[in-house]
């Protein structure tokens, strides 16, 4: 199996965070809390998403990343690709964002002297708490909501990701970096647009549990928020995510792509 996907995908992906994570942190306020996590966990996560993609591309078209410039692959396959990468990197996903998404939360300000610590101490002590309350399952709480939030974004990710290319670059040769840097950042756009719906489910589910499990499910979770706050729900934090992806796509496919070049 190539690994120079595998590997590519973990630099990019740790590149294009540092530069999402002030976006990221904001919309849950508590600015650079937690940086070196994430950076650790989204090269692993990246790594699994662009090394799964272009893995099952190959089984599916049997041509290698170097082979594809000459024979592109069809749209259908792409998207089959980018569901399955989807699909396991939302698995390796889900413990690490769950501790992103606790410890962002936390929003009480830096010790006050004698008060009480905050609940969870940083990402190594956040992992053993939920453990010893909620026990293993409790470390995927939400990953099916992920799952469903990127199986099929993923797949949107690289169908257009590969249609700008194709659209700005000459048969058979290699997208320059300008048409990498806006297919990148509008694969970003377009995925998370797509994905910010079950990103508002998923991201509850995944504090729901901390105090009162309120919600049943992820159905139950989507139909007592579409109850309580109107369909408007669904877009919360549109704009934010999409003025993140951007920048970290873009940033994310450009490293990617020259990566790869430089290994032949
Ligand atoms: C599928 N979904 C839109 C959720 C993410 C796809 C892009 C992944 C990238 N690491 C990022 O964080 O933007």
């Amino acid at each position: 199996m190539p690994v120079e996907e595998f590997v590519a995908g973990w630099i990019s992906g740790a590149l294009g965070l540092v530069l999402g994570h002030p976006f990221d942190t904001v919309k849950l306020l508590g600015f650079f809390k937690g940086m070196s996590f994430p950076i650790a966990s989204i090269a692993v996560v990246n790594s699994v998403l662009f090394g799964v993609y272009s893995n099952t591309l190959l089984l599916l078209t049997a041509t290698s990343h170097q082979e594809r410039r000459a024979q592109p692959p069809s749209y259908t396959h792409i998207f089959l690709a980018g569901c399955t990468g989807g699909f396991l990197q939302a698995y390796c996903l889900a413990p690490f964002d769950l501790i992103k998404v606790r410890l962002q939360n936390q929003t009480e300000p830096v010790a006050q002297p004698g008060s009480p610590p905050p609940q969870y101490q940083g990402p190594v002590h956040c992992a053993a708490s939920i453990f010893r309350e909620e026990g293993y399952r409790g470390l995927f709480r939400g990953a099916w909501a992920l799952m469903l939030r990127d199986t099929p974004t993923v797949g949107i990710y690289f169908i257009t990701y590969e249609g700008l290319c194709r659209q700005y670059t000459p048969e058979g040769q290699n997208p320059s970096s300008a048409t990498v840097l806006v297919a990148g950042g509008f694969a970003g756009i377009a995925s998370w647009v797509a994905a910010t719906p079950l990103d508002v489910i998923k991201s509850r589910m995944q504090m729901d549990g901390l105090r009162r499990r309120v919600y049943q499910g992820v159905l139950d979770c989507m139909m007592s928020s579409v109850r309580q706050e109107g369909l408007g729900v669904f877009f919360r934090g549109v704009t934010i995510n999409s003025a993140r992806a951007f920048p970290v796509n873009a940033v994310t496919f450009l490293s990617y792509e020259y990566l790869l070049r430089w290994w032949g």
